[in-house]
């Protein structure tokens, strides 16, 4: 791709002041500018002035709207491997790792573990870096063959998750499965040279300026599609029989005490809850609070998504997710009655019906399927302060079932 702008400054640079060597799924390099993202290259060293330890990054994991994620061992005889993530340089990240170190506090085994955490000073401005273990992500680990059990431990872990973090007084604020991944502990009894050449070569994309004036020191000299770490999980547990997953959750960046506001509304359309997109929708709120019922209605949405094999909303922009809310929930709060003179009346009994078939496939036998089915309907209702917390859906009877099972 070949552009003819003549700007010089990098944030002014455009997708078409770049020449491609190739195209992957990788980040917005227009987004490596002051304030942005940190320009990162395989094998660069990041030291944490706060644990002494050293850190060289070895392939990347990810990335997101708010930073780049990478797989990176330390420098010391462990060669231990570790996530790093580097937030852009906003001023306001940092709210991450305080969050993260709150719910450590409660020892949580079902949330990424920070291990480190340290200020960056790069071309682009300070960033956070948080250092965690590695985890699967699960939206590319959902196949059909999944066992229902496999698919109940995690949505137990989920759950027990979220009853933690809000034990410790943190809201998340971003629930869903791209959120989640499966712990790999396997990582560290692997031979770590082992663990480079299982997994796929680092995939480059050269970054080039079409016009060398605008080379910076805020570009990375390339970008790097992330490594399939799903395919490694897969190959790594497949020697092992009987396999138990261990479910975490990450990204705390919209992670916030209760009762305080995120530091903007993020959230994913499939797992909104019905308050958030009411706020925003009906009452115009741009950033509306994200309570705790949220994360449950989160929650349900995801353990939905587990076990249904596709999201509660998929294909449904947020202003057609009200009415949908409404069929499946059946009762609607009062103020949501007169924004919905139109629909029709909600018959939440024929939208669970129609998903019955689907779920069944992913259940243990009929009554497994209809104790899930009641666990949902009584978790995605839409008023907030009629969800169960995840306290007590820990303890419902559906996840007692399996529990003994196991
Ligand atoms: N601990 C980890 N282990 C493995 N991969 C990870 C880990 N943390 C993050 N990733 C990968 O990096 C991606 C981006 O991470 P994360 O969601 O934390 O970034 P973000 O910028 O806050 O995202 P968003 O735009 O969703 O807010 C994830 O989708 C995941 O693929």
């Amino acid at each position: 791709m070949h552009g003819h702008c003549s700007l010089l400054t990098a944030t002014e640079l455009g997708p078409d002041d770049f020449h491609f060597s190739s195209m992957n799924a990788t980040e917005d390099i227009t987004r490596y500018v002051l304030g942005g993202y940190h320009p990162v290259i395989i094998g660069d060293i990041l030291r944490s002035p706060a644990s002494s330890s050293s850190y060289r990054v070895m392939h990347k994991l990810g990335f997101g709207s708010y930073a780049t994620v990478w797989l990176a061992q330390k420098t010391d005889a462990s060669r231990a491997f570790f996530a790093i993530k580097i937030t852009i340089a906003d001023g306001l990240s940092n709210r991450e790792t305080e969050c993260l170190r709150a719910v450590l506090r409660e020892c949580s085994s079902n949330i990424v573990t920070l291990a480190d955490a340290f200020e960056l000073h790069g071309p682009n401005g300070v960033h956070s870096v948080l250092v965690t273990d590695i985890v699967a992500p699960i939206l590319s680990l959902l196949s059909s063959e999944r066992s229902p059990h496999w698919r109940k431990k995690v949505a137990y872990d989920l759950t027990n998750a979220i009853a933690q973090l809000h034990a410790s007084g943190v809201v998340h604020g971003d629930l869903h499965l791209g959120n989640v991944g499966i712990s790999m502990p396997q990582l560290s009894t692997q031979d770590p040279e082992d663990v480079m050449q299982d997994l796929d070569w680092p995939e480059l994309t050269l970054v080039l300026p079409t016009d060398h004036r605008s080379a910076s020191p805020s570009l990375p000299a390339y970008v790097v599609a992330p490594c399939n770490m799903a395919a490694y999980y897969n190959k790594i547990i497949a020697g092992q029989g009987k396999h138990e997953p261990h479910a975490k959750i990450f990204d705390f960046g919209n992670a916030h005490r209760a009762g305080t506001q995120p530091t903007s509304f993020q959230c994913a359309i499939e797992a909104c809850a019905p308050e958030s997109v009411f706020a925003r929708v009906v009452e115009q709120n741009e950033n509306p609070p994200i309570e705790v019922p949220a994360d449950v209605w989160a929650l349900g949405a995801m353990i939905y998504e587990i076990f249904y094999g596709s999201s509660l909303f998929r294909g449904v922009g947020i202003r057609g997710v009200m009415s949908h809310m409404v069929s499946l929930a059946g009762a609607v709060p009062s103020q949501w009655e007169a924004h919905l003179l139109s629909a029709p009346p909600p018959d939440a009994d024929a939208w669970w019906g129609s998903r019955r078939d689907r779920l069944r496939k992913a259940c243990i036998d009929d009554q497994d399927t209809e104790a899930l089915i009641g666990l949902l309907r009584k978790v995605l209702v839409l008023d907030p302060s009629f969800r169960p917390s995840a306290k007590v859906i820990c303890r419902d009877i559906w996840f007692q079932k399996y529990r003994k099972i196991t």
